[in-house]
């Protein structure tokens, strides 16, 4: 494979004409998307997929000490941000603004599939064309890396735009009442990237899981690029059908009630009864 062969499918890298390709690593990649580079010399190995959010019982903090941007630092993450061009009205700073803005518009698109809102679940992405098995869909890197006993301190170093990036991404309300809104979103959405740190991924975060076999999308960290590779599974997909993943190897769906706090709803698995959940309401 050339080596440029991904590069249009690099996170805020379009393939139409109004975004033409640019190097993986561009800071400036196009109108309104930037890729600020990392100063983490981390290195990472596995594939594993989502982190276990239910090993992750720590203590809240004052969500509020860390959404100031006065003290951004630029370098601290990873970022394809939204900012100007055809997604400013993403630039998100409140809840409600937030959910205006996924129930009107789209979120992401490249050559493969695009984000946008749906009925089943918020948001999910889908196919802009037919797949081919094996077929590589997006190259991302996370907006940032940390793990539960850092997230505060590694949240608060993001550039302002990375933050808004980060807290415009859905938090289940599964989650402890108290836990704050940061820790909700980690939760929620980090995939593991090796045993000791965790990923957040704003194009990736919006991928809904299916339970096996009838996922599409396959997913693993390449440390060379430090982006996780999507790619498509062994069978094609067409134009317009969900892209989803698995959110863990041998997740049944009440262990996705547990950890992540939905019922299944991929029609694949045979979901979870009203009994079912509440035999295994948490709170
Ligand atoms: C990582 S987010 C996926 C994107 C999400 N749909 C959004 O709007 O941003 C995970 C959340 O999506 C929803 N979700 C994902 N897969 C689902 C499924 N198979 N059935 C029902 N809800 C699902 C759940 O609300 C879950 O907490």
């Amino acid at each position: 494979m050339p080596d440029n062969a991904y590069e249009d499918l690099a996170l805020g890298l379009m393939s139409d004409e109004s975004w033409p390709p640019l190097s993986l690593l561009d800071e400036e990649l196009a109108d309104g998307f930037r890729l600020y580079s990392s100063t983490s010399s981390d290195t990472v190995s596995t594939s594993a997929p989502f982190s276990d959010a239910a090993s992750s019982d720590r203590e809240s903090t004052n969500e509020a000490d860390y959404i100031d941007d006065s003290n951004s630092n630029k370098d601290a993450g990873r970022l394809a941000h939204i900012d100007d061009g055809p997604y400013s009205s993403q630039k998100l700073l409140s809840s409600s603004d937030i959910v205006e803005t996924l129930s009107s518009r789209f979120l992401f698109e490249n050559d493969c599939f695009e984000i946008r809102p749906y009925s089943m679940s918020g948001v999910g992405g889908f196919a802009r064309r037919d797949l081919a098995p094996g077929e590589v869909v997006l190259l991302e890197q996370p907006i940032l890396r940390s793990n539960y006993d850092d997230l505060f301190r590694d949240f608060q170093r993001l550039d302002g735009s990375s933050r808004n990036v980060f807290l415009q991404l859905y938090a289940s309300d599964h989650f402890e009442p108290k836990r704050v809104t940061i820790e909700a979103i980690w939760s929620t959405n980090c995939f593991s990237i090796d045993p000791d740190c965790q990923g957040l991924f704003a194009v990736a975060s919006r991928f809904n899981h299916a339970c096996a076999p009838s996922h599409n999308l396959e997913y693993r960290f390449d440390p060379t690029t430090g982006c996780m590779i999507f790619n498509v599974g062994a069978e094609p997909i067409k134009d317009g059908d969900e892209l989803t993943i698995s959110y863990g190897f041998g997740l049944r769906p009440i262990d996705l009630y547990r950890y992540y706090g939905f019922r299944c709803l991929c029609g694949a698995c045979a979901g979870l009864t009203d009994e079912e959940i509440s035999m295994n309401s948490i709170w």
